[in-house]
């Protein structure tokens, strides 16, 4: 059983429309918008994964479908065999996630944010561990601030913590990095990979392909909402003979023959 399951995932977002042309029955303004056309990945339990691809790719698309935030228009999702839909529960309690975008309740302390957090998942007397994910994030210190009183890339710390504080055994990170300080990428990649040596399965998103390089055994690249690549880090440079994940990216990207470069992992 695969930690993560894609099975010909497609997703349109509604088009737009305005209530009045509605009540019309005229029709929308603009055409849906089709983010993923029929996505289809396996990632095994202890994977440090990439999902990489430009702005609009459809990355986080396919991570809120993982997550349960947006539904597939086509197509099945599962994490550690439990269907996102069907069996969300489940399938939630198996996922931790790093949003990209910041957000926060800016009337709780970090302890308070991660209790609640722990709260969510049914989970009591979840100190030990919350403050051992403050320690490994050097959120200690900070564990009775206020979340408003912290700086961006503290907030972002506080973000990865929360989508730890009940042991998910398949971590996704949506550029997790963007924005912060050295410091904390050391930190963070410190952690995160000692929780995929321990067994955690990581899914990871970023721009920074160097990151990716150092840290991601295989990677899937997505183009317009369709994987335009899909293999082992290594085996992909060797094929494109790039000197660098950057370099291949490009390469990949402005590939205009539209063939998939996929081989077995
Ligand atoms: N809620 C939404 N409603 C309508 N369109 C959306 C919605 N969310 C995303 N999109 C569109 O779907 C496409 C894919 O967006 P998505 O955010 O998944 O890309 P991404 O690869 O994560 O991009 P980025 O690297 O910029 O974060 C984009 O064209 C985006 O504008």
């Amino acid at each position: 059983m695969s930690a993560v399951r894609l099975e010909s995932i497609s997703k349109t977002y509604p088009a737009h429309t305005t209530a009045l042309r509605r009540l019309l029955g005229k029709p929308p303004l603009s055409p849906g918008l089709r983010a993923l056309s029929d996505v289809s990945l396996d990632i095994e339990h202890g994977e440090f994964f990439g999902l990489l691809g430009p702005n609009g790719a459809g990355k986080t698309t396919l991570i809120s479908i993982l997550a349960g935030l947006a539904h597939a228009t086509s197509g099945r999702a599962s994490v550690c065999g439990y269907d996102v839909q069907s069996q969300y529960r489940q399938a939630r309690r198996a996922l931790g996630v790093v949003p990209q975008e910041l957000v926060y309740d800016p009337f709780f302390t970090v302890r308070e944010t991660l209790r609640i957090q722990s709260g969510y998942f049914g989970l009591r007397r979840n100190d030990d561990w919350i403050d051992e994910i403050l320690a490994n994030l050097g959120l200690l210190d900070k564990a009775e601030a206020n979340m408003r009183a912290l700086s961006g890339g503290m907030k972002r710390r506080v973000l990865v913590a929360q989508a730890l504080v009940h042991r998910p055994p398949v971590i996704v990170l949506d550029e997790p990095t963007a924005g912060v300080d050295v410091d904390l990428r050391r930190t963070l990649w410190d952690f995160v990979s000692r929780l995929n040596r321990e067994g955690h399965t990581i899914v990871l998103t970023t721009h920074y392909l160097e990151e990716a390089e150092e840290l991601c055994g295989r990677i899937a690249m997505l183009k317009a909402g369709r994987i335009v690549a899909l293999d082992r880090t290594a085996s992909l440079l060797a094929r494109l003979g790039s000197q660098d994940l950057e370099e291949a990216f490009v390469r990949i990207m402005h590939d205009e023959t539209g063939a998939t470069m996929e081989l077995p992992a």
